[in-house]
Formats: C-alpha cells, sequence, structure tokens
C-alpha cells in the first residue's frame, strides 16, 4: 500500500463561532495541496449551511449535523471518517491524500483529536496533520475572556489564523497577539487578510501534532465523558433554526436584524443564514457575530433545491421563543422555529 494511504494527515481547522472557519476552508481547498482531500464539516444546529456555502458538494464532502464534534457526535466522526476510508478503498470516492475537517465554532479540539487517537481502526491509517486555528480580530479577546472552548482552541493550534484584521487597525491587534501567545506560545502566527495567505506553510506535512499536547501543563485536557447534548459547553448556549417559507422583505429583516443585535449583539453568538429575498433570483448568505454584521453575500447560483429561507442563531443566555416573536412582529413572515439544542 502506498505510504500516503497507509497514514492520510488530518488536518483538523477549528476556532470560535463565526471566527472564519469556512472562509478559510474555501480558500484552502483552492490550494493545490488540497486538491485531493475530502471534507468533514460539522455544524452545531438542526440546519447545517457551511457545506452549501463551501461549494464542493460531492461523495468527499461529509456534513456532521445535530451536534458538537466534541460531545455527541464523536462517534459519529469516527465513523464517518472509517467510512470515508472504507470507500476509498473500494474506489467509491476520489483516491484523497488528506481529510480536512471544520469543527463547530463550540468544539473542544482535545476530544476531536483523541478520537483520532483512540479508534483502534483510525490510529492505523491517519496521522494526526496541522490544528489550524482561526480567531476573529474583532471578537477574539472578549471571546477568551468568557469562553473556554476559545482558550481550548487556541492551546492547541499549530497555526494561529487571526482573521478580520481588515476591519481593524493595525495595532489593535497587538493585545490578541500578546493574549495568545501566553495561551500558546510555539503557535505560528497568520492573517487571512493577507493577500497571500501562506497555505503552503499552513498545511505543511513534517510538522505533525505532538500529541503529548494533548495532556497539556496547563490542564486543558479532559478525559472525562462530555455528557450528550453538548452540555460540555456553557450551559446557557443553545441553538434554533428559523425557516421562512415565502421570500422574505430584506428591509424589514435589516432593520430586525440591526435592532436585535444593538440590543442583545453580546448574546448573539452567531446568526447566519441563507435568505431567498423578494425580488431576487439567487439567495444571498448573512454572517453575524455578536455585534459585528457581515455584508451580505449575494450568491452566484441557487445554494440547494430547497427555495425556503433558514436563519440559525446561537445565542447565549436568549430566550429563542422571545426571538421568534420579535422575528415575526418585524418581517410579518410565516416561519417555524426549530430548536435543536
Ligand atoms: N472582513 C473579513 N471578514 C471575514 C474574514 N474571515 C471571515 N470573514 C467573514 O466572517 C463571517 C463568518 O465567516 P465563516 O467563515 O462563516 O465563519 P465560521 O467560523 O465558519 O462560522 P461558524 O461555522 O458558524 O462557526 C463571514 O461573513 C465571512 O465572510 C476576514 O478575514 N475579514
Amino acid at each position: 500500500m502506498d505510504d500516503f494511504l497507509a497514514f492520510t494527515p488530518v488536518t483538523l481547522i477549528t476556532g470560535f463561532l463565526g471566527s472564519g472557519k469556512t472562509t478559510l476552508l474555501k480558500r484552502l481547498l483552492a490550494h493545490p495541496a488540497l486538491a485531493d482531500c475530502a471534507v468533514l464539516i460539522n455544524e452545531f444546529g438542526e440546519i447545517g449551511l457551511d457545506h452549501q456555502l463551501v461549494e464542493r458538494v460531492e461523495g468527499d464532502m461529509v456534513l456532521l449535523q445535530s451536534g458538537c464534534l466534541c460531545c455527541t457526535v464523536r462517534g459519529e466522526l469516527s465513523e464517518a471518517l472509517r467510512d470515508l476510508l472504507s470507500k476509498r478503498e473500494r474506489g467509491e470516492v476520489a483516491p484523497f491524500r488528506r481529510i480536512v475537517i471544520e469543527s463547530t465554532g463550540l468544539a473542544d479540539p482535545f476530544p476531536v483529536l483523541s478520537t483520532l487517537k483512540a479508534d483502534p481502526v483510525l490510529r492505523h491509517h491517519l496521522k494526526a496533520g496541522r490544528v489550524i486555528t482561526t480567531i476573529d480580530a474583532v471578537n477574539g479577546l472578549g471571546q477568551l475572556d468568557v469562553y473556554e472552548e476559545t482558550v481550548r482552541q487556541a492551546a492547541i493550534a499549530d497555526c494561529l489564523v487571526i482573521t478580520k484584521t481588515d476591519l481593524l487597525t493595525e495595532d489593535t491587534v497587538d493585545p490578541l497577539m500578546a493574549r495568545l501567545s501566553a495561551i500558546n506560545p510555539d503557535g505560528r502566527f497568520f492573517f487571512a487578510a493577507a493577500p497571500s495567505l501562506d497555505a503552503d506553510s499552513l498545511i505543511a506535512e513534517g510538522a505533525d501534532l505532538n500529541l503529548d499536547r494533548l495532556q497539556s501543563p496547563s490542564g486543558f485536557y479532559c478525559e472525562a465523558p462530555i455528557p450528550d447534548g453538548g452540555e460540555g459547553h456553557t450551559r446557557r448556549i443553545s441553538a434554533f433554526s428559523i425557516t421562512v417559507e415565502q421570500r422574505v422583505d430584506w428591509t424589514a429583516f435589516a432593520i430586525w436584524l440591526t435592532m436585535l443585535i444593538n440590543r442583545h449583539g453580546a448574546k448573539v453568538l452567531r446568526v447566519k443564514g441563507i435568505l431567498h429575498l423578494e425580488g431576487e433570483e439567487n439567495p444571498v448568505a448573512v454572517h453575524g457575530v455578536q455585534h459585528l454584521v457581515h455584508p451580505p453575500v449575494h450568491l452566484e447560483r441557487p445554494v440547494a433545491e430547497d427555495r425556503r429561507s433558514h436563519l440559525v442563531f446561537i445565542v447565549d443566555g436568549l430566550d429563542c421563543a422571545l426571538l421568534k416573536r420579535s422575528f415575526e412582529a418585524f418581517t410579518l413572515a410565516k416561519q417555524s422555529l426549530n430548536p435543536v439544542a
């Protein structure tokens, strides 16, 4: 067997909610070194949207949903990886040379990596490649203060990719870098906004993860099983989705979202959606992270047969029913609310 088939590297892209994992993944997938890789995307929430935005939905892209990789879907991760390996063996997928996993923004990377190490089949076929952690330059410092997941994601990274520096003045990123260096003195910094992100160095071979770091002196390693339902995370965090059957009135939606973010921005850890708007042929992707709402992106093609609009919220201590009522009041849209966590 070829060496690469014996030990396929697994690159893990992690980083807090909305920090730019999917954006980075899309960019890396355009790189020749990642031309022949299989991709696993894990989303926290019943309706996964990221795989629709990566624009490469083939047999070698797998979506793991309805839970977080580090808790509810660890078994699914092992299964999905074994399934990919056996499909490759049988020639049912292209003979990929690498696997890239994009975890949810809430995933603790330590249990994810220990799954690779502990699984008797996987550990003979896969090797841990680089851990790439995205950190949002706008929200990163605040998130490190409040969400332990963010600290864990930074602690284990080989590469710390700071995103959204284009939205800051240069010097304001220094405190974030100092904080990250204190958490992870060995992590190498990259900047997503750099015109030519050094993708070669980001995904380079030969610098495989030192699994000893799983027993980090900072005491991050968590051997204890995390209960189902994502309870390993801050308990007030919940995810839900809103599905809108008819086309959305953009003006009403934008006013509603602005008011929500002005009032509760700190609690809206993530909002993302694919909206079909009145008068528009193709959908629009909407992204918000706490007080930061990114400009909507007009997609160049329909992303799926489904012409309904979907919005996913991950909130910290916000009442889902209240959000639904306010959404209804402003957009006068008929929608259904699906609590998922
Ligand atoms: N200005 C700017 N925007 C960015 C950058 N990186 C990501 N974004 C935007 O940030 C938003 C969220 O990016 P995603 O790539 O979806 O983030 P994510 O980490 O995959 O999000 P989740 O999977 O929901 O946790 C999108 O609107 C991106 O266009 C960056 O470097 N600069």
